[in-house]
């Protein structure tokens, strides 16, 4: 009887769990994960239950697990989407590819004479409109808000996509200017939670969708990336709180957590040439001389090369947030983008000091400070 206990209740928890990590997009197939849930309820049917009930309960797994694995879609007619940084990158061609499915598009750019802002002009249907949003600016968020709600008044706003977002320091934090921080901030986390709450009223009288595009770097500490990344903490943190609380509401919430992808200027070496050219002539002199312009150089060498291969399929993102917005069932989480599943592992599952050493194996892995180095090390020990 006891055997039987523990045998039912481990079959349970192995299922809960290896379930949860099927919706959680974090593993590789769901195949794989079906058949091997399926293989270990037979062998604990067989070793734990008294009666021959490994065979129905196994079958009644199946119907389980397929009906789960089946995402259905919902239409897309009559849906009107708003989708944020349409400039380029994943905002532009998600916006272009919604079009392309039949949704009405509100595609807000920084600049409407963007390279990208008249790509979408000339490829995209009659039905997208295009109209100029900086999210760090309350009056253009004003402005967005009066121009959608007349034009969904009908029909509500199905969905937000939270994909705008900014960042052009890759430093220390100790080397970030506190401007930088602020303007990750403004843009990453105030500006759309000010357009959020600005829409909210349309998404809640829908039922619709909030798919925010936010970063693993606000997750864990890529070397480099603090004042970015704390802009993507508060900002996924914000999105799971929402999902919470508008589950009331009927409206569903979920984060779009990307690999690294070649996208507007992620991967121009003259743009971050710039960058840190600036960065340098912005610092003062104390903590120039304490961590070297050599060890600035050196950041933004192994930035540049990591960038060189990072993906370009867009699509693996773009499809994300169409499942997020269409599908029944939405993910809370997607990972789209290459070793993302391992990634998430290692900060799960492995001890603090084995994912530093990882991030910074697989991101940046800054060298000594000037003021560390053996042969500076007199000058530390004199003053
Ligand atoms: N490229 C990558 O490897 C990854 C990107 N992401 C995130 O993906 C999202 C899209 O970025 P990407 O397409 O990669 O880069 P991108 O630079 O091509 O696109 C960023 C967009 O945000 C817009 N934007 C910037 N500041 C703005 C402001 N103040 N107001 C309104 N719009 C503003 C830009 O005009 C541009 O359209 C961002 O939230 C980014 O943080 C997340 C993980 C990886
Ligand atoms: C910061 C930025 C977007 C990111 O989130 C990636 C970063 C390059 C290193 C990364 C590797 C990953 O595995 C996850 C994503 C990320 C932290 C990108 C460099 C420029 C991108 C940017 O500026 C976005 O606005």
């Amino acid at each position: 009887m006891e055997r039987w206990v523990y045998g039912s209740l481990w079959a349970l928890f192995a299922g809960s769990l290896l379930l949860r990590l099927a919706r959680s997009q974090l593993l590789p197939t769901r195949a794989l994960l079906h058949l091997g849930l399926l293989a270990l309820l037979q062998h604990l049917c067989q070793a734990c239950l008294p009666l021959p009930l490994g065979a129905p309960l196994t079958a009644a797994g199946c119907l389980a697990l397929g009906r789960a694995a089946q995402r259905r879609r919902l239409p897309v007619a009559g849906k009107a989407v708003f989708i944020t940084g349409c400039d380029s990158g994943f905002g532009k061609q998600a916006a272009r590819h919604l079009d392309s499915m039949g949704f009405k598009v509100f595609a807000s750019v920084l600049d409407l004479e963007s390279a990208g802002a008249k790509e979408l002009r000339q490829s995209c249907s009659p039905s997208l409109t295009l109209l100029q949003m900086d999210l760090t600016k309350p009056d253009d968020i004003r402005k967005a808000q009066q121009l959608v709600q007349p034009q969904t008044a009908s029909t509500g706003l199905w969905g937000l996509v939270n994909n705008a977002g900014f960042d052009d320091t890759i430093a220390d934090a100790e080397l970030s200017p506190l401007c930088k921080f602020r303007t990750c901030m403004d843009v990453n986390f105030f500006g759309t939670l000010e357009l959020t709450k600005a829409l909210l009223p349309l998404l809640r009288s829908s039922r619709g969708r909030i798919v925010t595009v936010s970063s693993p770097a606000g997750d864990m500490p890529y070397p480099c990336l603090a004042a970015y990344g704390a802009s993507k903490a508060a900002l996924t943190l914000l999105m799971d709180t929402f999902r919470s609380e508008l589950e009331p509401w009927g409206v569903k919430v979920s984060v779009i957590l990307p690999g690294y992808f070649k996208t507007g200027t992620s991967c121009d070496p003259a743009y971050w040439h710039e960058k840190k050219e600036q960065l340098l002539a912005s610092l003062p002199t104390d903590l120039l001389q304490a961590y070297g312009e050599e060890y600035i150089h050196e950041i933004n060498k192994q930035f540049v090369k990591f960038m060189k291969i990072a993906n370009e399929d867009l699509s693996l993102v773009v499809n994300s947030i169409a499942d997020a917005l269409i599908s029944t069932t939405p993910a809370p989480r997607y990972y789209p983008g290459r070793g993302m599943r391992l990634i998430y592992f290692i900060h799960h599952y492995l001890p603090s000091v084995i994912r530093d050493l990882f991030l910074k194996a697989f991101f940046i892995n800054q060298k000594l400070p000037r003021a560390l180095q053996p042969k500076h090390q007199n000058g530390l020990k004199q003053e």
